[in-house]
């Protein structure tokens, strides 16, 4: 399956973000969009997701047009807000079964490490334990896109690992665009990336690509 949008242009009265913009994404794949704060990667996402209305884009799975008012409901895009979305007074046993049936609950109650935080109350959780199971939340539903916008942000190393594990594990059957700070952990999981640069996509291929243009001072680079 792919996904494509063409022309999206987007603008918030006349401060323009993203001009004639076109992404492309295949189930099998993670792509990744990396760009400064305010470039407009949120806006990208939410407006793909259908949460956000572009001035102009096309947006098409397959080949076939799809109104991007109905690409919530059409249950082909799934997404992962930049925002915590879970309910702080349940508990992780609670959830579970509200968001899936029957033995469909095991992908999330069998993940690694669910057991040790499944009794816990979500507002009790640490933020690597919130955004691995949203994470899980999102990424086991069927839909064949996901949207992730930041879930690696302050989140700890082992849990960043679980997370890149777990995204890897669905991008079989997946196609998945990313955008976070966290380079090094992007990169390792993409299959593409551009940079988000005045509204415009500029190919990066590697961390030096994202020195030369200006996503990373010298200094970050290492
Ligand atoms: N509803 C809105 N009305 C007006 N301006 C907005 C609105 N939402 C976002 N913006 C502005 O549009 C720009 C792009 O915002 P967006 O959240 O998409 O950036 P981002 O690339 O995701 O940033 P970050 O890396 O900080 O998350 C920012 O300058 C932001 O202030």
């Amino acid at each position: 399956m792919k996904l494509r949008i063409e022309g999206l242009n987007k603008s918030y009265g006349n401060n323009g973000i993203i001009s004639n913009l076109s992404v492309q994404c295949e189930k099998g794949e993670i792509v990744s969009v990396f760009g400064r704060n305010g470039c407009g990667k949120s806006t990208l996402l939410k407006i793909i997701f259908g949460s956000l209305k572009a001035d102009q884009m096309t947006l098409t799975i397959d080949e076939k047009e799809i109104n991007p008012k109905k690409s919530r409901s059409s249950q082909l895009i799934g997404y992962l807000p930049q925002s915590s979305f879970l309910p702080k007074e349940l508990n992780v046993r609670n959830l579970i079964p509200m968001c899936y049936r029957g033995d469909e609950q095991d992908k999330i109650f069998y993940a690694p490490r669910v057991s040790t935080f499944e009794n816990k109350k979500i507002g009790y959780l640490s933020q690597g334990e919130v955004r691995y199971l949203e994470s899980l939340i999102v990424g086991n539903l069927k839909h064949p896109f996901l949207l992730l916008d930041e879930p690696f942000s302050m989140i700890e190393p082992l849990y960043k690992e679980l997370i890149k594990e777990f995204y890897l594990n669905i991008k079989p059957n997946k196609g998945i665009i990313i955008t976070d700070h966290n380079y090094n952990d992007v990169l390792e999981i993409s299959n593409r990336s551009f940079l988000l640069q005045k509204g415009h996509k500029i190919a990066i291929n590697d961390k030096n690509c994202l020195k030369e243009n200006g996503y990373l001072t010298s200094s970050d680079y290492n």
